[in-house]
Formats: structure tokens, sequence, C-alpha cells
């Protein structure tokens, strides 16, 4: 694997893998779980330690699990606690990049098979001047809105719709603002970046950048590694 003191990029990675995969099934962290031999976690960081915008990577690792998941990963990787919930893990990680990077991309470790081009396109993107960027995928089923009880009320447009993936890309004081100011806890940090008004921009996403959440997913890993 390439080491992080080898890359020269200016762009902080931060890796959420503290959750418990619980859509996943009984087991370990999701993170922790292996993938062709590997854990879920080795095979994000190693696209991103390939992909030479990437100078620095922080993970937030499962409570209890940093010297384990440090273990397994290239010499300079930083490792920090995560928290209950995704949001508070990225802070965890925010708070330890050093000071001199200055885009921040945010990546899920269980979207452990995401491409090199895809961090290197949204990490062009925020380096061209953007302050939040989102890799996407046109939506492919037919989207209903429905009630409580789970009739339908109405057929969305899905013309206007994109499923996101990550990573997601932030000029730093952007993504640190919207952490300070954050409340409800979101799926994702776009979201923060959106509820302070700060226009968030798109790129094409991959197949390949799946989010691995239920038994299916790593099936599908498996058989495309
Ligand atoms: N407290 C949490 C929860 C999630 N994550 C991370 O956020 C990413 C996206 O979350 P998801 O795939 O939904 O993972 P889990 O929360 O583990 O899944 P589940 O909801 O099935 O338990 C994952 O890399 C996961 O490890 C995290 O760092 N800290
Ligand atoms: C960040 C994310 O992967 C973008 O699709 C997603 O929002 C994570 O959501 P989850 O509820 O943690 O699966």
């Amino acid at each position: 694997m390439t080491t992080q003191s080898e890359q020269r990029g200016d762009v902080a990675a931060l890796v959420p893998a503290a959750g418990a995969g619980l859509r996943l099934g009984p087991g370990a962290p999701k993170a922790l779980r292996h993938l062709a031999g590997e854990p879920l976690l080795v095979h994000a960081v190693r696209r991103l330690l390939a992909t030479p915008d990437v100078g620095c990577v922080v993970v937030a690792a499962p409570p209890g699990e940093v010297d384990t998941v440090q273990a397994m990963l290239p010499e300079g990787v930083l490792v920090v606690e995560g928290g209950a919930t995704r949001q508070s893990s990225v802070a965890n990680a925010l708070r330890a990049v050093p000071a001199e990077y200055t885009i921040i991309l945010v990546h899920d470790a269980a979207r452990a098979l995401t491409p090199p081009a895809v961090i290197a396109r949204v990490a062009a993107a925020v380096r061209a001047g953007a302050l939040a960027v989102i890799p996407v995928l046109p939506v492919v089923d037919t989207i209903k809105r429905v009630d409580d009880a789970g009739d339908v009320l109405a057929t969305v447009d899905r013309a206007v719709l994109r499923a996101v993936q990550t990573p997601q890309g932030f000029d730093r004081k952007t993504l640190t603002t919207a952490h300070d100011q954050a409340g409800d806890d979101l799926t994702d940090d776009a979201g923060l970046v959106e509820m302070m008004g700060v226009r968030v921009a798109t790129v094409p996403g991959d197949d390949l950048a799946m989010k691995i959440t239920r038994p299916l997913d790593l099936k599908i890993a498996e058989a495309l590694l």
C-alpha cells in the first residue's frame, strides 16, 4: 500500500468508519468487516492514498478500536475515536486535521471500492473554487411519496433527483463552520453546508462508489473485486 508520507497532495481526507453496520447484520463494526480478505476500511483508505491529491488521511474508528485500526493502516494515517453518530465522527476527525490542509474530503469507509478518479474529480472541483462538492448519480427507479399507511400520495419527478455518494469535498473553513453551527444530526456533510445557505455543486459519481449497506451489497462488492 502507498504510505501517506509518499504523498504530496494538498487535500485531507476524513474517513468516518465508526458505524456499527446494523443493516449488514450481526458482526464486527462494518468498516472492520472483510471484503476479499481485507477490512472495508483498508480498501477505502488504499484508494484515497492512490489519489495524488490526498496528502493526509484521518480515520474515525469505532469506539475502543483505535489501536486495532491504527495497526491495519499505513504509517502516517491518523486515527481518532469516532462518535455515536456519523456527524460526530466527522467532527472528531476534522479537529485532527493539520492546519496546512485547506481542502477537506469526507469519505465513507463503507464506500470501499470508490475509484480514485471520483476522489480526484471532487478534489479538483473544490480546488477550482467550489465551497462544497458532492458526487451524484441519476435515480434509476420510479420514486413515490407515501403516507403513514404506505399508500401512494404522488409520483415524484425523478429527473430532478440525484443519489448522493462520497467523497464530499469542502473548503475547510466552510466545513468547519458548518460543523460548529450544526444542530440536527444529518446523514451527510453537504446537508450541514446547505443549511448555511451555501451552494453545493455536483460532479458525476460512479457505480463503484456504492455504499456497502446490506448483505447483498457485500456480495456484489466481492463479485466486482
Ligand atoms: N456513529 C457513526 C455512524 C456511521 N459512521 C460511518 O459513516 C459511514 C456511512 O454510514 P453507514 O454506511 O450508514 O454505516 P453504519 O451507520 O455503520 O450503518 P447502519 O446504519 O446499518 O448501522 C460509514 O463508513 C460508517 O462507519 C461513523 O463513522 N460513525
Ligand atoms: C453520506 C452518505 O453516504 C451519502 O449518501 C449517506 O448520506 C450516509 O447515510 P447513512 O444513513 O449513514 O447510510
